[in-house]
C-alpha cells in the first residue's frame, strides 16, 4: 500500500504531502491530500499559481470549439445534451512544457515515460456540463493505448455550480474537506469537488492490469452562473504492455 492509513474516506491530516520542485521552470510548491486510495484520487492545492492559471486562460481564449466525445475506438462525435462545453487544444509552448514536467514529477505519477498528449482546456458557461463518463477507453483493436491518469486543474472558477462529481466515491465525512468539497449535497451522491482556481484533482483511471476502473466515473456538473475553465493533463500508456510508453 502507498499509504499507512486504511481510512480511505477520512484520511488523517498526516496524509498531506508537500512537494517543492525547482525544475518545473520555477520553484513551485503545492500540497497533496489523499481523497481515496482505491481508486487513487488526490486533491492538489495550488498545482498552478494564479499567474499560470490566468496565462493558461489567455492561451486558450481564441481556440475554443464545441467539446467532442470519443467512442471506444477513438472516433469523435458531438452531443451537446451530453457534453456542452468548449475545448481548446494548447500549443506546446514553454509554460505548457513546465506543466508537463510538473505533472511527471508528481509523487503519485507512476508512469514517468507515459505520453502526454497536447494539453486541452475545457470551458463551461451557464448550463454547460459533461455528464457521467470515464476518461479511460474499453480495449478495442483500433486503439492501442489508454489514459492511465488524469490531472484536472481549475484555471478559472468564477462560477456557481460546475463541481466535478465522482458519484462512486465514498462521501467525505470530515468537515475539513468542506473548503473544497460540496458538503451540502445529498448523501449517496459521492464526492463533488468545487472549482477553486489553481487547485487540481489527480486520479488513476486504470488498475494494475491496465483495465479501466469503473469507480472513476465522474461528471462536470452544470455551471449555474458564471464561467468555469479547467485544464486536462492526460497520460497515455500502451494496452497490455505493462505501463510502457506509448
Ligand atoms: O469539468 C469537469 O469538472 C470535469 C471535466 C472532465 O471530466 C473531462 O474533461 O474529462
Ligand atoms: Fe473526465
Amino acid at each position: 500500500s502507498l499509504f499507512e492509513s486504511d481510512e480511505i474516506s477520512q484520511p488523517a491530516s498526516e496524509d498531506i504531502t508537500i512537494s517543492s520542485i525547482k525544475d518545473a521552470c520555477r520553484e513551485h510548491s503545492y500540497k497533496s491530500h489523499l481523497i481515496s486510495e482505491d481508486p487513487l484520487v488526490i486533491y492538489i492545492e495550488s498545482f498552478v499559481t494564479p499567474e499560470e492559471a490566468s496565462q493558461l486562460t489567455d492561451l486558450s481564449e481564441s481556440k475554443f470549439k464545441l467539446s467532442p466525445l470519443w467512442s471506444d475506438d477513438g472516433k469523435v462525435s458531438f452531443n451537446p445534451n451530453y457534453r456542452s462545453s468548449l475545448t481548446a487544444s494548447l500549443d506546446r509552448q514553454s509554460l505548457i512544457q513546465c506543466l508537463e514536467t510538473r505533472a511527471r514529477s508528481f509523487p503519485f505519477y507512476t508512469t514517468p515515460n507515459a505520453l502526454i498528449k497536447p494539453l486541452v482546456v475545457q470551458r463551461y458557461g451557464p448550463s454547460n456540463q459533461y455528464r457521467d463518463h470515464y476518461d479511460w477507453f474499453s480495449s478495442t483493436p483500433t486503439l492501442d493505448g489508454n489514459i492511465d491518469s488524469t490531472f484536472f486543474v481549475y484555471i478559472q472558477a468564477n462560477c456557481t455550480g460546475g463541481g466535478t462529481n465522482f458519484p462512486r466515491l465514498k462521501a467525505l465525512e470530515d468537515e475539513k474537506w468542506c473548503e473544497w468539497v460540496d458538503c451540502d449535497q445529498e448523501l449517496g451522491a459521492g464526492v463533488t469537488f468545487r472549482p477553486v482556481t489553481g487547485n487540481a484533482i489527480f486520479w488513476r483511471n486504470l488498475d494494475a492490469e491496465g483495465e479501466g476502473l469503473k469507480s472513476t466515473l465522474h461528471a462536470g456538473l452544470p455551471v449555474t452562473e458564471g464561467m468555469k475553465t479547467g485544464l486536462n493533463i492526460w497520460s497515455w500508456v500502451r494496452h497490455n504492455k505493462d505501463k510502457s510508453e506509448l
